[in-house]
């Protein structure tokens, strides 16, 4: 690292660099316990030196105010292998993808977005939410499988025009093919195949799970191809687009017209953008939603001053104001609830001068890792423990605290923040305005997780009764 300039850092092993001292079902941690010892910023070889940023005031320096620089994604082995190149919103490194997420962000603007519009399919698949919940009687229930068809149903609608029925598998097979591919996305044993891709001949040994992932991302890939096919075959240009992808085929005919595809408007991008959307929209709710859940029945006394909010005001974005105490919890809920234990990778576009004292060249990986600033003592009293009250001031009004940004920040953070939120906001306070939570079972379920590319609750059950 010194030769190179870089932060300091673990002495990385010849050709593994550092990667077993990572180990992804840790990788938050271990990060954390490096950060006590080398402080904010500092390097790890996985297998490419990569360059940790955990620190608040660094990760505003420099992912923030020096955006466009931080703003880059390496190519990495796992992208070639599912889409066969650069495409999508998530991994796409060249011109386009400025372009692209300007688009993604206009189109869901206009489709309704942190809006009336997506509130109403919302509030509509909530009270459909409330009725399946309704018929297990107070039974012992396990919340997962029914936010799956609430929370795919609404990127479903906004990507295809129209919702799914409860008795239909397709947001579920896609959903679980979904997370056979995410599994090992973002672990640092994957990422040694961006160095040495021969590896992948040791798939069984290294457990990379890699015929499991080609299989499940070729059935996604299959069934998009299938659904764009039947969809280009019922369009109406004329009409205003009512879906994601009625206006992608439209910006297609339109650039066609002028000539002007250097933006990557193709199908294969609408199929990897759809992919991404699915991806990033789906699981990353439910899960926050469960963490909601479970920090919920473990800390009872947030219930009843949730409920006494909730009898005396709306459920609607707009008045969240009234609402300090949800807002609070829920915000305790995203510092402590964080979805990704590690950020996803990425690099700088140009040579950065002056990062801490350091000198990054063009073309540097880079983790910023905003998980490490919600569980620290600098920032947090008595981190590790759930305490919605930290967010509220001497009046009892919710302030709302930077430095939780479990959607990150900077040029590349999440695009579908608006909707994340509303999502989370609108589902958590229906369900708590219809029904009272308990434990299934004398105990509260422990907040044990599960940490692979995304981090979970582990599989719990609750009661809920009629209000
Ligand atoms: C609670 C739910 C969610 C969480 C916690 C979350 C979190 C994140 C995080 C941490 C990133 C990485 C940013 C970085 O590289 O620094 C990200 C990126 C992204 N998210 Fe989300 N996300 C959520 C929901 C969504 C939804 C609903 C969508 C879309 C419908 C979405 C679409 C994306 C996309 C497209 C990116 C890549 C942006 C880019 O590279 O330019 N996410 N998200």
């Amino acid at each position: 690292n010194r030769l190179r300039g870089l932060p300091p850092g673990p002495t990385p092993w010849p050709f593994i660099g550092n990667t077993f001292q990572v180990p992804e079902d840790r990788i938050d941690l271990v990060i954390n316990e490096f950060k006590k010892k080398y402080g904010g910023i500092f390097t790890l070889w996985l297998p490419f030196p990569t360059v940790v940023i955990c620190d608040y005031d660094m990760l505003k320096r420099n992912i923030v105010k020096n955006g466009e620089a931080f703003s880059g994604r390496p190519d990495t082995f796992i992208m070639d292998m599912l889409v066969q190149g650069n495409y999508g919103l998530f991994f796409m490194e060249n011109n386009w993808w400025k372009a692209q997420r300007r688009f993604t962000t206009h189109i869901f603007r206009s489709l309704g977005v942190g809006q009336a519009g997506t509130q109403d399919t919302i509030a509509s698949l909530a009270s459909g939410l409330v009725e399946k919940i309704d018929e297990e009687k107070g039974d012992s229930i396990e919340l997962r499988p029914l936010l799956v068809h609430v929370v795919g149903n609404v990127i479903h609608k906004h990507i295809f025009g129209f919702t799914r029925e409860w008795d239909e598998t397709e947001i579920h097979d896609f959903h679980v093919a979904i997370n056979d591919v995410l599994e090992h996305f973002t672990s640092p044993k994957t990422q040694l195949l961006d160095a040495w891709p021969w590896l992948a001949y040791l798939d069984k040994p290294l457990a990379l799970g890699i015929p499991r992932t080609t299989r499940a991302n070729d059935a996604i890939i299959q069934n998009l191809e299938q659904a764009l096919a039947k969809h280009k075959s019922g369009i109406n240009y004329d009409e205003e687009p009512s879906s994601y992808m009625d206006g992608f085929l439209k910006e297609m005919k339109i650039r066609a017209a002028e000539n002007a595809l250097e933006d990557g408007f193709t199908e294969k991008q609408l199929i990897v953008a759809i992919y991404d959307l699915y991806s990033a929209g789906m699981e990353t709710i439910i899960i926050v939603l469960r963490f909601a859940f479970l920090y919920l029945v473990n800390h009872p006394e947030t219930q009843k001053k949730i409920h006494e909010e909730l009898d005396r005001h709306r459920v609607v974005m707009d008045d969240q104001k009234h609402l300090p105490y949800t807002c609070a919890f829920l915000q305790e809920v995203y510092r402590l609830g964080y979805v990704l234990p590690v950020n996803f990778l990425r690099c700088t576009l140009s040579d950065v001068e002056d990062c801490e004292g350091y000198r990054l060249n063009a073309g540097t990986r880079v983790i910023a890792q905003f998980q490490s600033v919600h569980v620290d003592k600098k920032h947090f009293a008595d981190p590790e423990h759930f305490n919605p009250d930290r967010f509220l001031n001497s009046k009892g009004e919710y302030v709302r605290d930077d430095r939780i940004s479990p959607f990150s920040m900077g040029k590349r953070s999440c695009l579908g923040e608006n909707l994340a939120r509303m999502e989370v906001f609108l589902y958590f306070c229906t369900l708590l305005q219809n029904f009272e939570w308990h434990t299934d079972g004398p105990r509260a379920p422990p907040i044990d997780v599960i940490t692979s590319s995304l981090r979970a609750p582990k599989r719990f059950t609750v009661r809920a009764t009629r209000r």
